[in-house]
């Protein structure tokens, strides 16, 4: 390692600022591993002063884990977490792995997190949403007017919490429900007694269309802060509710609509010919593609502004190695 990585993982190690991170979630044998990269080379861009830690599931192949390690991450396993045993209809089948995202409550090595989906890329710098207030759960809102929302008593009535004046709740459904949240990205504080407390209450608490994301909302109603869309743009906002985005403000934006994960994108789905979706799902794959944002090519430019996080990410790489080869951990 050159003496100045050197001297930066001393500084890293003496640091005692709080510990923070970004953390994303990989399951399965799939492509999803690309989104992570590029999740990885995007946080870069934009110069995060944090690691990105990625908490696997078992099934994450080691050619995958390879190529996070390879990308500067913290690799975690993790183990799943299953729902209650349910005859609900996912909104989408897969959902029923999301569960497993309550494991990031564990990770108290931290003080504050901040999770992103695996299609979610950071285009601008977000680190400043660390110093938030601690004691809330802050994440932006979701609207229910695509599709996947076809089985909700307010996709029944038109109603969306974007545009509440649109269509009033009817409260023959009973009372209006609280501000609900897009479970892709949210700024956390990991906790091991609200951890514990999450799985107990998920033992009793029946699956829902949304899953993690419907569970997420309901146990943290009382603290939720919304912030504003530049943070999470859930894409269908853009045809859904244009007039709440500032599209030139925007600095992260969530792949999440039919057909726009942009590893696998092909433009034939409902609205995926627009020009704003191929601008993004184009800016998704420069960065992916852009070779200066390896990691292997930023700790050989020696670039000190970003060596910080990568250098952070090794030593609890090496702390995660260290542990797991200590005799007790035989
Ligand atoms: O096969 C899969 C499906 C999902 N995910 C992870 O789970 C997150 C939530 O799923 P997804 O983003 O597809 O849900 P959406 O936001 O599109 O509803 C993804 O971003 C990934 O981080 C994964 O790793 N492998
Ligand atoms: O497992 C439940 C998922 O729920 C959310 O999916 C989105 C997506 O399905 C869109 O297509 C809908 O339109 C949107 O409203 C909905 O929230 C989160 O993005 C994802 O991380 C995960 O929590
Ligand atoms: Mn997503």
């Amino acid at each position: 390692m050159s003496p100045s990585a050197l001297n930066l993982v001393e500084a890293v190690m003496r640091n005692n600022e709080p510990r923070r991170a970004y953390v994303t979630f990989l399951a399965g044998t799939g492509d999803y591993v690309k989104g992570v990269v590029g999740l990885a080379k995007g946080l870069r861009k934009a110069n995060s002063a944090y690691p990105l830690v990625v908490a696997i599931l078992p099934d994450v192949p080691e050619e995958h884990r390879e190529i996070l390690r390879s990308q500067g991450c913290i690799v975690r396993e993790i183990e799943p977490v299953n729902p209650p045993e349910n005859h609900t209809e996912f909104a989408m089948a897969y959902y029923v792995i999301n569960y497993s995202k309550l494991r990031i409550w564990e990770f108290v090595e931290y003080d504050k997190l901040i999770y992103l989906d695996g299609d979610i890329q950071v285009f601008g710098n977000i680190d400043h949403l660390f110093d938030s207030p601690d004691g809330y759960f802050y994440a932006v809102m979701d609207c229910f007017c695509e599709q996947t929302w076809k089985d909700s008593p307010q996709y029944n009535i038109g109603y969306c919490q974007q545009c509440p004046e649109k269509v009033q709740w009817s409260t023959t459904l009973g009372p209006r429900p609280p501000l609900y949240f897009n479970a892709g990205m949210f700024v956390y504080e990991p906790n091991l007694e609200t951890y514990n407390n999450l799985l107990e209450t998920l033992k009793v608490t029946p699956p829902t269309s949304f899953a993690e994301q419907d569970f997420l909302n309901m146990y943290f109603k009382d603290i939720y802060k919304p912030i504003s869309s530049a943070y999470n743009l859930v894409l269908a906002m853009l045809w859904r509710h244009p007039e709440n985005v500032d599209f030139d403000q925007v600095k992260v934006v969530h792949y999440c609509a039919a057909g726009a994960k942009p590893w696998r994108y092909t433009g034939i789905e409902e609205n995926m010919d627009r020009e704003d979706i191929k601008m993004l799902v184009k800016k998704w794959w420069d960065i992916y593609e852009d070779e200066d944002l390896d990691y292997k090519n930023i700790i050989a430019a020696g670039d000190s502004k970003k060596l910080e996080p990568l250098i952070a990410a090794l030593s609890d790489n090496v702390g995660i190695a260290e542990k797991l080869s200590a005799p007790s951990a035989a």
